[in-house]
């Protein structure tokens, strides 16, 4: 980073004061991200569920080195879960989470409550009608509908000038993609949607707030879901070595309708009553072997 963006970024740190900002209520947060722009200094937004990791950290950190001030959401959205059990066992460690994102050097924290983001009590949704309806969208049923709403509550609030996304929830990002140009998110808001790569543990495997949930086997075995979809070349063959490992396959689907003319791989797995995704380009299979306990 040149002299001048550590000048700046030092400035606006002292005009927001050192100290994270941590806001729960909507209107002070859309409040706090309009002082930070309205000052002249570019705003980056991560939202998350919480419960962060490396990959996370990845993303804070892409957006610190792009944006002079950083803003990150914690809200596990109620609508985006289809199964009730998921979203009571998902993962909440808000202290740790704070401590990384300070010691990060995140500006600003959003912690809201569901009934602060749904004053209408989940009565208007967002809705995509075709892409939503492949891949996870058809395993998890209103899944989209509940992730696009929030994150266009999100971004709404936030205004920020880059929104960063991981490339784990491939479909996702494509999804948030798509809803910035239907509804004019760069030209109102001045909000570009950022890929952030996916970041995963030295076996291969996705780092995933829900990966906590797994047992040292678990993950042991779960890092065979990688291993095979970028060593195997046929989809039927690798879904079949999958579920010789001890993994329940959802889906295993090489297509490009996210990404016309460059094909992607995805696959959902359950594994210990926990669901994991993994997508890797076509391109970045690793062809001429087939052997999988290889790294
Ligand atoms: N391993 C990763 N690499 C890159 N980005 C990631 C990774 N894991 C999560 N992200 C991104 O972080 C953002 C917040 O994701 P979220 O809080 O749902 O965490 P998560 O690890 O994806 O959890 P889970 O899949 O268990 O819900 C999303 O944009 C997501 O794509
Ligand atoms: C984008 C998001 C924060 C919306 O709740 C969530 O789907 C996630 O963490 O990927
Ligand atoms: N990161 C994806 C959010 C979800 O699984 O609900």
């Amino acid at each position: 980073m040149n002299n001048m963006r550590i000048q700046r970024i030092q400035g606006m740190r002292e005009v927001m004061g050192e100290r994270m900002q941590v806001i729960t209520d909507p209107r002070e947060w859309a409040g706090y991200c309009r002082r930070v722009t309205a000052s002249g200094h570019s705003l980056g937004f991560v939202p998350t569920m919480g419960a962060l990791h490396s990959g996370h950290a990845e993303l804070l950190r892409q957006s610190l080195a792009e944006n002079a001030v950083t803003a990150l959401s914690i809200f596990v959205n109620p609508t985006q879960f289809n199964d009730t059990s998921d979203l009571e066992q998902y993962p909440r460690t808000l202290e740790a989470d704070l401590a990384l994102a300070e010691k990060l050097g995140v500006q600003a924290v959003f912690l809201p409550d569901a009934s602060s983001m749904y004053p209408d009590d989940g009565d208007y949704r967002l809705d995509e009608q075709r892409l939503s309806r492949i891949l996870e969208g058809a395993h998890r049923p209103g899944h989209f509908s509940g992730v696009l709403t929030i994150v266009m509550k999100l971004l709404l609030l936030t205004a920020p000038n880059r929104a960063y996304f991981g490339e784990k929830d491939y479909q996702q990002y494509v999804l948030i993609k798509r809803l910035a140009e239907a509804f004019f998110l760069r030209e109102s808001l001045g909000t570009e949607i950022v890929l952030s790569p996916l970041v995963r543990e030295e076996s291969g495997l996705a780092l995933s707030s829900r990966n906590q949930r797994l047992s040292d086997e678990g993950r042991r075995t779960a890092a065979r879901l990688y291993q095979i979809i970028r060593r195997v070349t046929e989809p039927e063959e690798a879904a079949h070595r999958i579920a010789e490992s001890g993994m329940t396959v959802e889906y295993l689907t090489d297509t490009d309708e996210l990404s016309p003319g460059s094909p992607r791989r995805y696959a959902a797995v359950q594994l210990e009553g926990v669901r994991l995704i993994d997508n890797l380009p076509v391109a970045a299979k690793i062809s001429g072997t087939e052997d999988c306990n290889e790294q």
